[in-house]
């Protein structure tokens, strides 16, 4: 699988300057959605599983987003696109706790909900799969799965960890995502960053998350392991799970993602099905260019 970068794209974009506008549907949110997976269309009315309403968020005088609305499915891969600086870290880590907005409100199952820290929201099945995956190098990998949650019995005031217990269930839940490794008992240090990543996603999603939300999740990679990253997002998807996408890479979430949504400046720009767009409209999109279908889309919703 070939890879490009942001600047990569942007070039092409450059010397596609008479790209013609593509008549595509840009469907913004409603409560009725069309789902397209794979080669079937199923038309679903559905409540999201993971809202944003009019999120607005100051650093002082700095607006990093401004009345942002979000929503992601059970079993839906989304990816957040747009430039640097529009915004797209910031929603994340607000969906995941980590920031609080200035404004607006999360809905997570229907209700509305307030994250006060990154623990609170991952009590809701929230995760979040760092750049840096936030691994410990020299422990094996059962143990970094379930790092800070272990199995084991409350003896007095202090658990006894049962490792054995604690392998096994590292062992059956990367099973359970067809993640292949030697042995889980390797160090993480011994592994490759593909590897790595796939450890850090077991790890997300040891305790029934509900929501995965993974940080440019292949930046980092060989381009021969970007493949297993992508394909273990869709078994999570198989698995219900809703994941989140930031990334760069048209390849990433034209292969991976059922949606696309992207940041204009800290605020919504364009929300649409991946089988209603296509590479240049979205690299257009990240550099704040809207075709005209897209265009009227917006303006009607607006
Ligand atoms: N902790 C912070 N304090 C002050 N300003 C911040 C902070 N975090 C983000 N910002 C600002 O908010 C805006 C949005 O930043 P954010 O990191 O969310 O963008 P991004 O789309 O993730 O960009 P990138 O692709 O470069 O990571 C930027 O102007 C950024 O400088």
């Amino acid at each position: 699988m070939s890879t490009e970068g942001l600047d990569d794209v942007k070039q092409k974009w450059n010397k596609h300057s008479n790209h013609k506008n593509n008549q595509q549907n840009i469907l913004f949110q409603t409560d009725c959605r069309i789902l397209k997976r794979e080669d079937r269309q199923v038309s679903v009315t559905q409540t999201p599983l993971l809202e944003a309403k009019g999120v607005t968020k100051y650093f002082g005088a700095i607006t990093a987003l401004r009345n942002v609305n979000f929503h992601v499915n059970a079993g839906e891969a989304l990816g957040v696109v747009g430039d640097n600086g529009a915004g797209k870290s910031t929603l994340m880590k607000i969906l995941s706790g980590l920031y609080q907005p200035s404004e607006g409100q999360l809905i997570f199952e229907g209700q509305p909900v307030h994250f006060s820290s990154p623990r609170v929201a991952r009590n809701s099945g929230i995760e979040m799969v760092y750049q840096d995956f936030a691994l410990a190098g020299n422990l094996p990998i059962y143990e970094n799965i379930y790092l800070g949650r272990e199995p084991g019995t409350k003896v007095g005031g202090l658990t006894v960890i049962d490792r054995a217990r604690e392998r096994e269930m590292a062992q059956a839940h990367l099973d359970k995502l067809k993640i292949h490794v030697k042995s889980v008992d390797q160090p993480v240090e011994e592994l490759s960053g593909g590897q790595r990543q796939a450890v850090a996603i077991a790890r997300a999603t040891a305790f029934d998350a509900k929501v995965v939300i993974m940080d440019e999740p292949t930046a980092a990679l060989a381009i021969k392991e970007v493949g297993k990253v992508l394909d273990l997002i869709k078994t999570l998807k198989e698995h219900g799970v809703a994941v989140i996408i930031i990334s760069h890479r048209m390849d990433d979430i034209f292969y991976a993602c059922d949606r696309v949504m992207a940041l204009f400046q800290g605020t919504n720009f364009a929300d649409a099905p991946l089988v209603e767009t296509n590479r240049n409209e979205v690299i257009g999109w990240i550099m704040g260019t809207k075709g005209h279908t897209a265009q009227l889309a917006h303006d009607k919703v607006h």
